[in-house]
């Protein structure tokens, strides 16, 4: 079996969403494939009326196909400080025409204000290991291990873009998605994430500067975080860039012309372009940005976020020895 769905991008490309169907008749949310975690929780009948704010909720009670995991909970805290936490039914989920039935669904009961905030996004679906997945007392497994055996290859492929909608494949390589050849590089999958090393990178047309990169394929975040030696060389190219306290980053003029970011993945090279990293303004002046690479400080590696992702094809080879493929496009 395969699968195939559109990734649409949400304001500014801050996150890109997914028609999932959930249930028996279908009931189709908005979801936020999630590489860099494990849970797929939704916002549900369950969610207090004054936590949702224009979400589509799924309600269980409503699937013939839906049935309550008896005794399970789950939480979740994410590193932007966000969190939920609730109920588990297992029930059937379709995404881009691949069934698969008894999946656990996360019912969410209580939601931080930055989920209630977000009217467009009515859930996260987990595509990291299941290893991290928080349902107690029995660890649920995701989508992509639910859908593994039915698959005709255990893969999965994200193919996001600048300011328009791009896709998540399930299955197979759609090798017409991408430039030359694939370039896969080792995953250390002992934390529950797709982490890997690249070997260096470069700022504009530079030289590869050798120092590497340790970080996570997370296409859940929307910047790419690196350490503060990488960010300070980055803008140190851009005159009048500087690090806005009040916004903890970096901010330029929004009509600043960037260079591009370039990251190695093994012994080729993903380049972003400069336009992808004015991530948007920080006021409604609209006079000064965001950066797109920012700091990783106090996380512990960095993170390959949806800036670094949407310059690439990237294939999450979820075989027995996990890996990462990286192509241009
Ligand atoms: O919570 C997260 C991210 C948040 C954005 C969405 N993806 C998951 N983590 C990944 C980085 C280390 C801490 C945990």
């Amino acid at each position: 079996a395969t699968g195939s769905v559109v990734a649409t991008p949400a304001q500014y490309d801050a996150e890109y969403l997914s028609p999932v169907s959930i249930g028996t008749p279908a009931q189709t949310l908005m979801l936020d494939f999630d590489t860099g975690s494990s849970d797929l929780w939704v916002f549900s009948s369950e969610t207090p009326k004054s936590s949702v704010q224009g979400q589509t909720v799924y309600n269980p009670s409503k699937s013939s196909t839906a049935k309550k995991l008896s005794g399970a909970t789950w939480k979740i805290s994410y590193g932007d400080g966000s969190s939920s936490s609730g109920s588990v039914y297992t029930d059937k989920v379709t995404i881009g025409g691949l069934s698969v039935s008894n999946v656990a669904v996360e019912s969410a009961q209580k939601v931080s204000r930055e989920f209630t905030a977000e009217a467009d996004l009515d859930g996260l679906l987990g595509l990291a290991f299941s290893s991290i997945n928080t349902v107690q007392p029995t660890q649920q497994k995701t989508f992509f291990d639910m859908a593994k055996p039915s698959l005709d290859s255990a893969v999965f492929t994200a193919d996001l873009k600048y300011g328009k909608a791009g896709k998540y494949n399930f299955g197979y390589i759609d090798d017409s998605a991408y430039n030359g050849s694939l370039t896969y590089t080792a995953v250390d999958s002992s934390n529950g994430w797709w982490m890997f090393t690249s070997p260096g990178y470069a700022v504009g047309s530079g030289t590869l500067d050798s120092t590497s990169i340790t970080g996570i394929a997370d296409t859940g975040t929307t910047l790419l975080l690196v350490p503060s030696s990488v960010v300070t060389t980055y803008y140190k190219q851009i005159r009048n860039a500087r690090y806005d306290s009040s916004q903890a980053g970096y901010v330029f003029p929004c009509s600043t012309s960037l260079p591009s970011f370039t990251y190695a993945v093994g012994n080729s090279q993903i380049v972003i372009p400069g336009k992808y990293i004015n991530f948007a303004p920080v006021d409604s002046a609209g006079s000064s940005c965001f950066g797109g690479i920012q700091s990783d400080e106090g996380i512990g590696f960095s993170i390959f976020g949806d800036v670094a992702l949407k310059a690439a094809f990237v294939v999450f080879d979820g075989s027995q020895s996990p890996r990462l493929g990286f192509a241009s496009k």
